[in-house]
């Protein structure tokens, strides 16, 4: 038994690894066997000769003259003389043991009988199982299952060498493994000895048959599963003299024979068309050793007497078709369960080592926590959208509500309208107030010293049911019809909340330069931004087209705002007393204006800006600018408070760019001009009439603009500012006048701190101090009509204005101990002379600021004090740029001094 050493074993896995796939020719091989006794004894002659290592050579000097070929050239020919285990050792052996590779290998015998297949198989089966062994010992790393399964093929009946019960296997075809045998043993071997004690059981199961040429001739094909094939002999039935049953078989084997030397034939010629493997058994069986993925050795053997070379001719001639067949060779890689498992150990033990190991390219935990981090970021991102998509909704359902309930508001108030038809001269024109808001306040005490310890009334939550919406009116052209609703209106404080009277208050109007009694009613709507807006950014009122609006009868045409952002006022305009009556509905209120002149202004279907304010315009209108971030004004102090209902700075700033704009726009075209004098004349009516008289004339800057005296409508009282006029004197009776009509329309704290701390100083500003006095002074008026606005069915008036304001009072209360440290507080307590150890020192100091409208420092340290209490403070002298309120007037006011609202 041949070994295989270390180095030999390492050579020949290089080599398997470089031949592996790789199409090789089938190693043919010539072995002669020396004469045997027998022939010697019969005089038989040796007539061939392996000239050298691949070539035999015939030499028989009359043979040569046949032309026939005389040497034959293979992979190898081995002499008489040579062992088995050089065979095996130089040719056998590297295909042998391509098996401990996963590759199929095959070495068949094959030639005439008593030629020596059997003698040469036994050698190399031997040897090969010996180096599969030595290798396996050598490689106890990996799983080998050395399996052994034997075979005879005998007259074309296969038969299982291992089993006893001689049962014939059927050849079947499998669609993954190819052909099977059915029920064919196979036996994992334990060792050498097992083997031999198969190989033994193989050799007593085998049809052998005692031939002239072989007294143990092997009467089939032995396939020994490793793979081992010993063929039968090729030998003519004549020459074997087979008669009987030796003719049977040998019919069979030369079938068998005939076909492999066909196929043999055929594969030579290459793998084109049909090549016929069924037609044997033992072609079929070793179809993979033949033209397949195996690595496949024959040894032909030869019989060197003279009396038998016909047959060695044959034996060579199948021989040189064999060595033009190709194999194709891949390596199996089907692995057992057991060498599954062990290989995906080993391979979960080096990704483990590789985590492990510091500095390894695989460590990504920096990279993952880093990606945790970012999704941690992005699902909080997340769960934030969601919040402001819900709050979104909520706010949307609200304004739906609200939209809702302004439609039930509007048809009752039409059908109470109907009981409030006032004819008159049979001209009626109906006003249908949509809804109105309350949107401004009047102070609750105009003595400081007044002032108790009682506990407020009103409630925060009032407050915001005052200040919540914004309304719109439509007065239908319908008015034509000789019908006129007019909004409710309560007559006394006590009935700021109260349901409304059905008869409607209508004032007359006794300014002799209007109209005459046929059309006796004016309908002044005041679309106002109760939210804290100045002036409505997106009134209808600045379209042109809106200006020329007109009913041929006369009445006024207002219709919904398409902001619906407003409320609306309707004031008589009878002017009767200058006198403020706070048991009056102040606020919106239908006018009974006999003396209207029919024209523009009554047929005039626009919005009017907000004249009030009061609570959150920006939250609820969206009639702030949209560009300006007024978030850098307004410090911590605002945020997170409960209480945000108080006027915002871009309502604020909003209102007074968009009042700004229209009167900057009055000095380019007359059109424009015409605009803004009707937006003026909803809060200064006479000025319709000077419109109408003088319709090219400036309004603000060349002419004087008369402003008719609320108790005779003759009497006139400049009020618009002439630039050319001394600047500073204006300055100070405008200033002097605001805070007075503050104060007397309760104007919002708020919003007088704002309106201190922005437009103080610069003769720029005269603009937006012109447009606040002049619709104050209409807002006084307004209150002294008593008039009254309509808000979801009640009736708002000054007492209601009143309560809004000292419920914002209460609001900045409740303000001081964020806005302010216990040091600060206890400063400004003892600055305003209040007991800081008092009950109600907050509220005593809130109900003390913007009370003296005779103080400027009083007026100074009272915005100082809002200011901070609603986190709002200037930063810098670019604040008005920075808003977007710096609007440059007419170059000859830019070279005006600059002049200061408070001396501070
Ligand atoms: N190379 C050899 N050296 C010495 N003796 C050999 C050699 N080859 C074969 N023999 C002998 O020749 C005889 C026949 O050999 P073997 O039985 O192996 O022939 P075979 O081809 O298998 O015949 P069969 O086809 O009938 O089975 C045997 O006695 C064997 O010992």
């Amino acid at each position: 038994m041949g070994a295989m050493g270390g180095d030999d074993l390492i050579d020949w896995e290089k080599m398997q690894e470089l031949g592996n796939g790789t199409e090789e020719k089938i190693l043919v091989l010539v072995r002669l066997r020396p004469l045997n006794e027998k022939e010697i004894a019969q005089n038989d002659v040796a007539d061939w000769e392996c000239i050298n290592s691949t070539t035999i050579l015939y030499r028989n000097s009359l043979q040569e003259r046949s032309g026939l070929p005389t040497a034959y050239s293979f992979d190898r020919v081995f002499r008489g003389d040579c062992k088995t285990r050089e065979v095996y050792d130089e040719e056998i052996k590297d295909i042998a043991l391509s098996v401990v590779g996963g590759i199929n290998s095959t070495i068949f015998a094959y030639g005439q009988t008593s030629s020596g297949k059997t003698y040469t198989m036994n050698g190399i089966t031997e040897y090969t199982v010996a180096d599969i062994y030595e290798y396996m010992k050598m490689h106890d790393e990996r799983a080998f299952a050395l399996k052994f399964s034997a075979m005879e093929i005998y007259n074309e009946v296969v038969r299982d060498l291992l089993s006893s019960d001689n049962n014939q296997l059927r050849l079947l075809d499998d669609p993954e493994k190819g052909m099977i045998i059915e029920k064919l043993t196979e036996e994992t071997l334990r060792d050498w000895n097992h083997l031999k004690e198969l190989l033994s059981i193989c050799e007593a199961q085998r049809q052998i048959g005692e031939t002239s040429l072989n007294e143990k001739s092997s009467r089939s094909h032995q396939i020994l599963r490793l793979n081992f094939v010993d063929l039968a002999g090729s030998e003519r039935a004549s020459q074997a003299q087979s008669v009987g049953q030796r003719l049977k078989e040998g019919c069979h084997i030369n079938r068998s024979l005939l076909t492999l030397g066909t196929v043999i034939r055929k594969l030579s010629k290459g793998r084109h068309g049909h090549v016929n493997y069924r037609d044997s058994k033992l072609t079929r069986i070793l179809q993979p050793a033949l033209g397949g993925n195996a690595r496949t050795a024959i040894i032909c053997t030869l019989n060197p007497s003279r009396s038998h070379v016909e047959q060695s001719r044959n034996t060579l001639l199948f021989a040189s078709c064999a060595k033009e067949v190709s194999t194709n060779a891949k390596v199996n890689v089907v692995m057992s369960d057991k060498a599954l498992v062990k290989h995906l150990q080993k391979e979960v033990a080096r990704l483990e080592s590789e985590l492990k190991a510091p500095g390894s390219t695989c460590d990504h935990g920096p990279l993952l926590r880093k990606k945790d981090m970012h999704i941690e970021k992005l699902e909080k991102e997340i769960r934030e959208l969601k919040k402001q998509r819900d709050l979104a909704h909520s706010r949307i359902d609200d304004l739906l509500r609200a939209i809702e309930s302004e439609k039930s508001s509007s048809k009752a108030n039409s059908i109470q309208s109907v009981n409030g038809v006032v004819k008159r001269n049979g001209s009626l024109d109906i006003l249908r107030s949509q809804s109105s808001q309350v949107s401004y306040s009047s102070d609750d005490a105009s003595d400081p010293s007044q002032i108790t310890e009682e506990p407020m009334l009103a409630t925060a939550e009032d407050f915001d049911e005052v200040s919540t919406d914004i309304r719109c009116i439509e007065v239908d052209e319908s008015a034509k019809d000789g019908t006129c609703t007019s909004s409710r209106h309560s007559t006394s404080e006590s009935e700021e909340s109260t349901p409304l009277s059905s008869e409607p208050q209508l004032s007359p109007v006794s300014s002799a330069p209007l109209s005459g009694t046929d059309n006796i009613y004016s309908h002044v709507a005041l679309e106002q931004n109760i939210q804290g807006s100045l002036f409505n950014p997106h009134s209808d009122e600045t379209s042109p087209s809106a200006s020329t609006s007109t009913t041929a009868s006369g009445g006024l045409l207002l219709t919904r705002s398409r902001s619906c952002r407003a409320n609306m006022i309707t004031a008589p305009l009878d002017m009767g007393s200058d006198e403020q009556n706070d048991s009056t509905p102040p606020t919106m209120l239908e006018k009974d204006f006999t003396g209207r002149p029919e024209g523009a202004f009554q047929r005039k279907q626009w919005k009017l800006p907000p004249v009030i304010y009061g609570t959150n315009s920006a939250r609820l209108t969206g009639n702030v600018s949209q560009s300006t971030d007024y978030s850098s004004f307004i410090d911590d102090t605002k945020n997170g408070d409960g209480d945000e209902d108080i006027p915002t700075l871009g309502s604020f700033v909003a209102g007074l760019r968009e009042m700004a704009k229209l009167q900057y726009e009055n000095q380019t075209t007359d059109q424009v001009r015409l605009i803004l004098s009707s937006y003026l004349l909803s809060f200064i009516p006479v000025l319709e009439v000077f419109v109408k008289e003088s319709p090219n004339e400036n309004l603000f800057f060349s002419s004087q603009v008369q402003l008719k005296d609320a108790t005779d409508g003759n009497n006139t009282r400049d009020v618009a500012l002439d630039p050319m006029n001394d600047w500073a004197i204006k300055f100070e009776m405008l200033q002097k006048s605001i805070i007075e009509l503050w104060q007397a329309c309760n104007v919002s704290l708020i919003h007088r701190t704002y309106f201190i701390l922005l437009i103080k100083e610069d003769m720029t500003d005269s603009i937006y101090m012109e447009v606040e006095h002049r619709r104050l002074s209409f807002l006084k008026e307004t209150f002294s009509r008593g008039n009254f606005a309509v808000q979801d069915g009640r009736t708002l008036t000054l007492a209601s204005s009143k309560k809004a304001l000292r419920r914002e009072r209460e609001i900045l209360s409740r303000r001081m101990s964020k806005a302010f440290t216990e040091d600060e507080r206890n400063r400004i307590y003892e600055e305003w002379g209040i007991d800081i150890n008092s009950k109600r020192r907050r509220m005593r100091l809130v109900q003390l600021l913007w009370r003296d409208t005779e103080d400027m420092n009083h007026i100074r340290k009272s915005g100082e004090v809002v200011a901070k209490l609603i986190g709002f403070s200037v930063h810098g002298q670019g604040m008005k740029e920075m808003l977007g309120l710096s609007f440059m007037p007419p170059q000859r006011m830019m070279s005006r001094r600059s002049l200061r609202w408070i001396n501070s």
